[in-house]
């Protein structure tokens, strides 16, 4: 496949009185992606499985090991049950690159961020994408709840600043939530969009409110299951099996939340408590007792359930 290349509409600011002052094509073809985790790992596969060239960059080694061997046995199980051939499958780690410095997206397209959801960690590391990128490049964060019109605000291209929030496991999820910020101008909305779909996935677009559309439903549900479980109405496995078999859920809420981390889901209740400034969204206290004691889930090998 091709790169995507857009001309901008010509009300490409995003204070529609100011025309553009002067054209511009985005071109998107190499993809930077900051933090190797459960979704970085996910976003790389899927750019590198559509022929974009990836590069991929954790600052931990191990992380970056860890999430080449998932993506490699995530495309050996593409190649067994039929979707993907050997070939294929070889082209697409070998558009995966990987290193531990951030140096390496200065020639990147697009950098789509996916590191711990930490407001300070994040806009710390998009300050320095400003400097290490050409102005050109387009830089997106895969936040689940943070602000996107303040990130971008910390940056010198706000206009070139946007939310891709992608689902887990990336994948498989056919969702992609685009999140504008106040500031995104219409070229780089544009651009994203058309990206979006170019990797057979379906964006939907959202305005910048805690949360967006997905975590503001999800995350109070998960949140209410574990006030459930602290509240000792049912043990763990019976709170997932009313979600599972009573209302057809794939997975319970608690079995859920360990597979996004429980730190994840701590932060964006917080997020979502101090952004709307009301109490529905507090935290569960045992959530955030079990994040203190370092159980996040699936990934640390412990959370409502324990994994091997
Ligand atoms: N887990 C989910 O289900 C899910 C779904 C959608 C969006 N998100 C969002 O995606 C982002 C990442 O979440 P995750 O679940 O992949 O987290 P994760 O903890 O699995 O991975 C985060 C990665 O970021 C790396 N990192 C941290 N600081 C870094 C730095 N300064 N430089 C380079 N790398 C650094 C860590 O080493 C780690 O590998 C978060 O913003 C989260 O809210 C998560």
């Amino acid at each position: 496949m091709g790169p995507v290349l857009l001309q901008p509409r010509s009300d490409c600011s995003p204070l529609r009185n100011q025309p553009c002052k002067r054209k511009q094509v985005m071109t998107i073809s190499n993809i930077g992606v900051l933090g190797a985790g459960t979704m970085g790992s996910g976003i790389a596969q899927v750019f590198a499985r559509q022929g974009f060239q990836v590069q991929l960059v954790d600052n931990q080694p191990s992380r970056l090991q860890h999430a080449v061997l998932e993506i490699q046995q995530s495309l050996d199980k593409e190649v067994a049950q039929g979707p993907l051939s050997a070939t294929q499958r070889d082209q697409a780690a070998h558009n995966i690159h990987t290193a531990p410095q951030m140096d390496r997206f200065v020639d990147c397209d697009l950098v789509i961020e996916a590191v711990s959801e930490e407001e300070p960690t994040k806009i710390a590391l998009f300050q320095s994408l400003d400097r290490i990128c050409p102005d050109s490049t387009i830089l997106a964060s895969n936040t689940s709840a943070i602000s996107l019109t303040r990130m971008a605000a910390a940056t010198n291209r706000s206009d070139r600043f946007m939310g891709m929030h992608f689902m887990n496991p990336v994948a498989q999820m056919d969702l992609v939530e685009l999140i504008r910020a106040l500031q995104t101008s219409d070229a780089t909305y544009q651009a994203l969009h058309e990206l979006v779909q170019r990797i057979q996935k379906t964006p939907v677009t959202v305005k910048d409110y805690p949360g967006f559309v997905s975590n503001r439903i999800l995350m109070p549900m998960i949140n209410e299951a574990v006030y459930t479980l602290y509240e000792g109405v049912a043990s763990s496995t019976d709170i997932d099996a009313v979600m599972k078999l009573g209302m057809n859920h794939p997975m319970g809420p608690l079995e859920l939340a360990d597979f996004i981390g429980l730190d994840t889901c701590l932060v964006i209740m917080n997020v979502l408590h101090d952004g709307f400034r009301d109490s529905k969204y507090r935290p569960c206290p045992l959530l955030q007792q079990m994040v203190d004691a370092g159980y996040y889930g699936k990934k640390s090998g412990r959370g409502f359930y324990s994994y091997s």
